[in-house]
């Protein structure tokens, strides 16, 4: 799904009420529509309060049309406007009067200096306060307003974005910023309900059809993406009934030293769960006897040093390779990694000491293939790329990092971003017990193991992190957040991929809820 900037939201609107001959109020009229069928749906005419806080500029329109059908449908509705400036938009002064003609209970304004409405952890607040339009830093009144909202603990609905968060910056404090339980967003997810430092705010969200051009969604190419089953389910390769496992590649996963062999098994299976025909681990000898043991399907190559990488040569014709998983950064390792990847022409990923050999060490950088493919937690791409000031700089300087060395960059996160030739693609799967040792060996096996199989450096990623964080879904119903271990992402990495031709879902922004135990009901 694509993910529109402000201004391309703006310009769809304004190309909707062009080509469909309407006036903005008319758009307005749907967008409210909208917010009222999908509450309308849920709520069943229920008598819950809804207190209904609107601004002055087109998001409080938004709210204004909303409280207005809640009205005319028997709903308990209490409307505020949020008096932050003197301006109004028209849409909101033709709403605004609309309003009125339909109840005797019109609007009540909140100023600064107020006293702030009674909210009781039973009402639903609709937060229409501000919406893309949010330009500068908000009053201290408003804050406080948004304080309240929280300390009531009601069940607080958003219009399109969560008043206070921008979609460009980070606000500077955390109280300046509603707490949604769920956004109900026009035509598309704003990117910052995705990154670490915003998603805080959003709990669930919603993308509401208003009608805008649907050529115009078609042909706009969009920065962003959201990464769900239908976005990933045509890079899915079938497989004809005649096919061996010489057709599937053969992947090469070179890492592990003493006490960090494990890295290079989780790797190589999940190579091999991902449908890789061949796998081959390299390895210090002391990865030999643990590998061969516990996991007869791949073959091993190793060192000659007994416990760490020191000279990679080997004779075989891999068609992908994953480095770096428990490699260390010895010296003598170092500098094997550095004549590897001058010679080196397979299709690569690059994960864990890999890239910290690479931050030690980035005149390295010039010798990666292109088309790499990085998979740096955090702190790894900070040693890759410098500080940054907030997660939106994080992605712009990200950008320019993989465009220099024109590589993919996948930063491992709660949603996991893919970041390549100027777009980012942001995974939608996964839940935190993915915090867990040894989940970002399987990634970086699953990615591999896909380039194995012929899929292209953005295929390998998108669909690997795809598969790897709905393996994790799957596997956490049986499991457990706590109890849930890399092997078990492997263990379900089938059951991921029959998930693919399940009736298709929508992505989520939030970590995917506890599930409750199968007694609770
Ligand atoms: N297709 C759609 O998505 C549609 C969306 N709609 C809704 O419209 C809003 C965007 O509306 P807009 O009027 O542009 O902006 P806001 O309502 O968010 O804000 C109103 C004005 O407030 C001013 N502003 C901004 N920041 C501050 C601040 N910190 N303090 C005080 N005032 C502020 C700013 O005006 P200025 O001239 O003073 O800069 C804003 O313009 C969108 O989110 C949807 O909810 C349409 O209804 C239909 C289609
Ligand atoms: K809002």
């Amino acid at each position: 799904m694509k993910i529109f900037s402000k201004e391309q939201i703006y310009e769809g609107d304004r190309l909707t009420i062009k080509k469909q001959n309407i006036s903005s109020a008319d758009l307005m009229e749907r967008a409210g529509i909208s917010l009222f069928n999908w509450l309308d749906a849920r709520l069943q005419g229920a008598p819950v309060p809804i207190l209904v806080f609107c601004g002055i500029g087109n998001n409080g329109g938004n709210g204004l049309v909303l409280a207005r059908h809640l009205i005319t449908h028997g709903y308990n509705v209490k409307t505020f406007i949020v008096d932050f400036s003197d301006k109004r938009s028209q849409d909101f002064l033709i709403n605004y009067e609309r309003l009125k003609g339909t109840t005797k209970d019109w609007p009540i304004s909140i100023h600064d200096g107020d006293d702030l409405p009674l909210i009781s952890d039973q009402d639903i607040i609709v937060d229409a306060i501000f919406g893309v339009g949010l330009n500068r830093p908000i009053s201290n009144w408003v804050v406080n307003l948004f304080k309240h909202f929280k300390a009531s603990k009601a069940l607080t609905v958003s219009v399109d974005i969560p008043s206070g968060l921008f979609t460009d910056r980070v606000p500077k404090h955390e109280d300046a910023v509603v707490f949604s339980s769920l956004i109900l967003s026009f035509q598309t997810p704003k990117l910052a309900f995705f990154l670490p430092e915003t998603s805080k705010y959003v709990d669930q969200w919603e993308a509401l059809d208003i009608g805008i051009d649907t050529q115009y969604l078609q042909d706009t190419e969009t920065e962003a993406h959201i990464l769900g089953k239908l976005d990933v389910l045509p890079m899915y390769k079938q497989r004809g009934k005649f096919s061996h496992k010489g057709e599937f590649g053969h992947a090469l996963i070179i890492g592990g030293s003493y006490g960090k062999i494990g890295a290079v098994q989780l790797a190589s299976r999940a190579v091999l769960a991902s449908g890789a025909g061949l796998v081959t681990a390299f390895t210090p000898k002391c990865g030999y006897i643990p590998l061969q043991a516990a996991f007869p399907e791949a073959m091993v190559i190793t060192d000659l040093d007994e416990e760490k990488i020191t000279n990679i040569d080997f004779n075989i014709k891999p068609t992908s390779i994953g480095i770096g998983v428990g490699l260390g950064t010895d010296e003598k390792t170092l500098d094997a990694f550095e004549t590897f990847l001058k010679s080196n022409t397979v299709p690569l990923v690059i994960d864990a000491d890999g890239l910290n050999s690479l931050s030690k060490n980035n005149k390295l950088l010039k010798y990666l293939k292109e088309d790499s493919i990085l998979t740096p937690h955090p702190k790894e791409l900070e040693r890759l790329i410098g500080a940054w000031e907030d997660d939106f700089d994080k992605l712009k300087k990200t950008k320019a990092f993989a465009k220099k060395y024109k590589v993919l960059v996948l930063i491992k996160g709660a949603n996991s971003i893919a970041v390549y030739q100027d777009k980012l693609y942001i995974n939608s799967t996964g839940n935190p017990g993915l915090a867990t040792a040894g989940s970002g060996d399987v990634l970086t096996g699953v990615i591999t193991g896909l380039l194995a199989q012929g899929y292209t450096a953005l295929e390998a990623t998108c669909f690997g992190m795809y598969l790897h964080g709905k393996s994790a879904d799957i596997a956490i119903e049986f499991k457990g957040y706590q109890s849930l271990i890399a092997s078990d992402v492997i263990s379900y990495l089938g059951q991921a991929y029959l998930d693919l031709f399940e009736l298709a879902e929508k992505p989520s922004a939030a970590p995917k809820q506890e599930p409750k135990s199968k007694n609770e009901k």
